[in-house]
This record gives C-alpha cells, sequence and structure tokens, in this order.
C-alpha cells in the first residue's frame, strides 16, 4: 500500500482551499500524492492540482457524480482502493467530508480520525492531533488499519506550491445509479458577496448581545470593511437575526480565520468549539468576566453599539 490520496472538495468546479491545504501537507510524509476527484465536465480541474504537489490525479467523471452522493460517491472510492491501494486517504472536514469518509470507513472496517489538526503520515500508520471536548482538549490518535482515513480541519495547512507531474489517471467508472438511494432536487445556494464563513480569512461573529437585527447589521458593516466573513453565536442563530449556515459552534461550522472578532459572545464552551483555533481572537463585550475574554488575543471591554460605529470609522479613513 503506497501513496497519500487527497479527495477534492468541489461544488461546481469551484474547488475548496482546503484541497490545496491538504495536498502541501501531504507532500511532508515523502510518498507519493494524488488528488482523487469526482465529478461532471471536471477534467479541466485535474492540472491545477500538480502545481501544488499532485504526483498524480485521479479523474472520475460521470453524471452520477454530478452531485455529492453517499452511495455512488463511496462505491466508486471503494473499488478504487481495492484496485490502487492508498497508504491514506484524506477528506476536508466538511459535512460531505464527514458523511463520505464515515461511510466509507465504516464499509473498509477502516479506521478514521476526524477533524485532524496534525498529522503524521507513514506506512500503516497515521498519527492525527484532534481537538476534544469541544476544543479543551487535544488528543493523539494513531489509525493502524489500512487504508489509513481522515478528515482534516480547513485552514489548519498552509498552501505551498510544490509543482509535480500530476499525471491524469481515469479509474474504471464502476458506481451506477443503483448506488443512489438519495437523490438531491434542488440546490439553492445562499448567494452572497462575502467569503465563505469556512475558509474566509477574517471572521466578524454576533451574538446574543447583538439584541436583534440592528445590532447584526453593526456587524455585517464591520464585515464588509474587512472583507470579512459573518459568522454568529447559536443565540443570535436561535433568535432568527442569522440563518443556520452562519452558526459558528459544535453543532455549527469550525473556523480557522487569522482574525475572529466576536461581537456581544460571551464564550461558551459550544462556541468555542468552533473558532478557537483562530490564529487571533478579538472580543467585544460589556462584561469583563465573559468567558471570551480567556481566549481573545485582544479585548474591549465596551458596548458594541459604541464600539463598532467607531471601529468602521477608523477603517474607512
Ligand atoms: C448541545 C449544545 C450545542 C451547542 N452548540 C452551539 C454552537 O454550535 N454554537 C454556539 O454559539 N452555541 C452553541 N450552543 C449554545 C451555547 O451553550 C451558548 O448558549 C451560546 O453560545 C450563547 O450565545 P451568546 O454568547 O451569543 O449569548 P450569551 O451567552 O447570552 O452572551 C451574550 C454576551 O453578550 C454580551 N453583551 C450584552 N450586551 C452587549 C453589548 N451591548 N455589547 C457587547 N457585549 C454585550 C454579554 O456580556 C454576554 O457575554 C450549544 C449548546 C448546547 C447545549
Amino acid at each position: 500500500m503506497a501513496g497519500t490520496w487527497v479527495f477534492v472538495e468541489q461544488r461546481d468546479g469551484n474547488v475548496r482551499k482546503v484541497t490545496y491545504e491538504m495536498i502541501s501537507e501531504a507532500k511532508k510524509f515523502g510518498d507519493e500524492v494524488c488528488a482523487v476527484i469526482f465529478g461532471k465536465g471536471i477534467e479541466g480541474l485535474a492540472p491545477q492540482f500538480a502545481k501544488y504537489g499532485a504526483d498524480k490525479v485521479y479523474v472520475v467523471e460521470g453524471d452520477v457524480f454530478a452531485q455529492y452522493n453517499t452511495g455512488a460517491f463511496v462505491a466508486q472510492m471503494a473499488a478504487m482502493i481495492e484496485e490502487y491501494k492508498p497508504n491514506a486517504v484524506l477528506f476536508a472536514h466538511t459535512f460531505n467530508g464527514r458523511d463520505f469518509a464515515s461511510r466509507l470507513a465504516q464499509k473498509l472496517n477502516a479506521g478514521l480520525a476526524t477533524d485532524v489538526i496534525a498529522a503524521e503520515i507513514s506506512a500503516g500508520k497515521g498519527v492525527f492531533t484532534r481537538a476534544i471536548y469541544a476544543g479543551k482538549a487535544f488528543a493523539k490518535v494513531e489509525v493502524t488499519t489500512q487504508p489509513i482515513l481522515a478528515t482534516v480541519r480547513a485552514g489548519v495547512f498552509e498552501v505551498k506550491e510544490n509543482p509535480a507531474a500530476g499525471e491524469v489517471i481515469k479509474p474504471a467508472v464502476v458506481a451506477t445509479q443503483a448506488n443512489v438511494y438519495q437523490n438531491i432536487i434542488e440546490f439553492k445556494p445562499t448567494v452572497s458577496a462575502r467569503p465563505e464563513l469556512t475558509e474566509a480569512d477574517v471572521v466578524v461573529s454576533g451574538g446574543r448581545g447583538c439584541k436583534g437585527p440592528e445590532g447584526i447589521k453593526l456587524v455585517e458593516q464591520l464585515a464588509d470593511l474587512l472583507g470579512a466573513a459573518v459568522g454568529g453565536s447559536r443565540a443570535a442563530i436561535d433568535s432568527g437575526w442569522l440563518g443556520h449556515e452562519y452558526q459558528v459552534g459544535q453543532t455549527g461550522k469550525v473556523v480557522n480565520p487569522t482574525l475572529y472578532i466576536a461581537c456581544g459572545i460571551s464564550g461558551a464552551i459550544q462556541h468555542l468549539a468552533g473558532m478557537s483555533s483562530s490564529k487571533f481572537i478579538t472580543a467585544i463585550n460589556t462584561d469583563p468576566e465573559a468567558p471570551i475574554f480567556n481566549v481573545a488575543d485582544f479585548g474591549v471591554v465596551g458596548d458594541l453599539f459604541k464600539v463598532i460605529p467607531v471601529l468602521c470609522e477608523e477603517l474607512k479613513k
């Protein structure tokens, strides 16, 4: 068994940055690195993976792969693993990546490390660091079955250019419509000019302290001046001030930006689970005892309705 495979996370030909992060990191393990892409009309994407170090690109085209669906993707990947025998397969720790990797692990009876933030992979052994207890502690887990499977958190590994051959390989397509047991009837993406929450370099989030849509508007203004994504605590989401897709935390999205600005968010453990690995954390909160200040690099004890407008004015200068 040889080679580290990286499953390409893409939708409609838009490749998520975490794919390049995984390819760049995989180079460190000294083994052959292969990108694996499933989709329809995606062959043109193949050359871009070579730039970051893909020695080979497995391209699997077909109608059945037009949208992510568990049955067909698992059947196809399992057949390819059987044929090519990679040492490890990495997936993005996204909703689809989590679904895919866990179902594949079950089918192959293989070990899976999830939400990985550091990895060491050698022949037959993968040692991974992952956050546990909502980010309060870190566990090192060893996967000893083959292939080694892992889902990787976005934003933890650096993207590095490292040109490689990128030889395109077209494996036999074995998945058919018979493997599809749920159809996506309609897909409506949220249209936003802001960066995608899990990939943004800066995230500005609002919590219950925003007190309503007016406070959230201030958060959005600050985000737009910084070219940032908007996020929210569950309290803000449950109050209906932001859609569910904005929730950061244990039951929402995990973000890992360079800068996370928490506005009117107390810092409950379930919220920290989604943002505590941000490189720099800033908090605006009226309560100096708020737990968010325990993880903040920089904090403003103050009323967000006063602090954010001043910040916005400064940023406009
Ligand atoms: C199983 C489970 C899963 C959960 N998953 C998540 C999750 O994924 N994400 C998540 O966020 N939560 C999650 N929660 C909820 C979590 O426990 C907290 O209830 C939630 O994060 C609190 O949101 P908040 O910080 O906005 O509100 P609060 O805790 O009410 O904090 C509001 C903060 O705003 C400050 N404030 C008030 N007025 C102002 C002002 N004018 N200016 C500045 N600051 C002000 C206050 O001092 C306070 O610190 C989960 C809970 C459970 C049980």
